[in-house]
């Protein structure tokens, strides 16, 4: 079943002479509780693509279709709370706030929409990702390691139904690197969500369900 739905998505950056086509007429599906992997040579349009599918940037033209709405259809509010409730954001930065501790970092996506946090998810959470030792302390006083999985806590902690990675172990070393992916792979396993990651690294698309090659804004294959 496909959770995620693009149609002819194009995304054009400038203007005459500096006119760049990020996208061009991109349609593919995500399916619903698969680990898809997007992969492709630099400025080929990937970033471009997830944010566009996260409604984290607006295409040019063409539909997003989540759960079968169409998500640039809603106002900028409705977009949001879609995108507070029903997805999770992981980035190489990590993006966590400074000036608050992990937990309340973790639970800035419920806390920031009103809602109750369930406190035993969260920690379920924390401990599988082997940071429940670290809720007080504040970002800077973890490793790049330790920060990028506060970031997934995060990005988790809303039970969102996808998960969009934008390289995610880019910053980090080798034994984090297969910590995190192994962490993220749970996750669709274990709690059937959907992880879309972008990676440059063969090894982590060879362990995703499907792999999406983008080239010059266009989808090269699919499978
Ligand atoms: N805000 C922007 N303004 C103008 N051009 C942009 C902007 N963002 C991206 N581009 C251009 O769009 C194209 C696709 O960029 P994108 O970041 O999506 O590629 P990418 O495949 O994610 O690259 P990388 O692997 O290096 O992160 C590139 O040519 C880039 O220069």
């Amino acid at each position: 079943m496909n959770i995620l739905n693009v149609t002819c998505l194009t995304k054009t950056y400038g203007k005459s002479e500096n006119k760049c086509e990020a996208l061009k007429e991109v349609t593919l599906s995500i399916e619903k509780g698969k680990f898809t992997s997007i992969v492709g040579p630099s400025g080929s349009g990937k970033s471009t693509l997830l944010h566009c599918m996260a409604g984290l940037d607006t295409p040019t033209s063409g539909k997003v279709l989540l759960d079968g709405q169409d998500i640039f259809s809603l106002s900028e509010e409705k977009l949001s709370a879609l995108r507070r409730q029903k997805l999770g954001f992981i980035f190489q930065s990590f993006n966590l706030i400074p000036v608050i501790n992990v937990y309340e970092n973790i639970v800035l996506p419920i806390t920031l929409d009103n809602r109750k946090v369930d406190r035993e998810y969260i920690e379920g959470i924390v401990s599988i990702l082997g940071i429940n030792d670290k809720m007080n302390k504040f970002p800077n006083e973890l490793s790049g390691g330790q920060q990028q999985r506060v970031a997934i806590a995060r990005a988790l902690s809303n039970k969102p139904e996808i998960i969009f990675a934008d390289e995610p172990t880019g910053n980090l070393d080798s034994k984090s690197t297969e910590d995190v992916v192994m962490l993220l792979k749970m996750c669709v396993d274990k709690f059937g969500q959907t992880l879309v990651m972008i990676t440059h690294n063969n090894d982590i698309a060879k362990l995703s369900d499907v792999c999406i090659t983008i080239k010059d804004g266009e989808v090269l294959k699919n499978g």
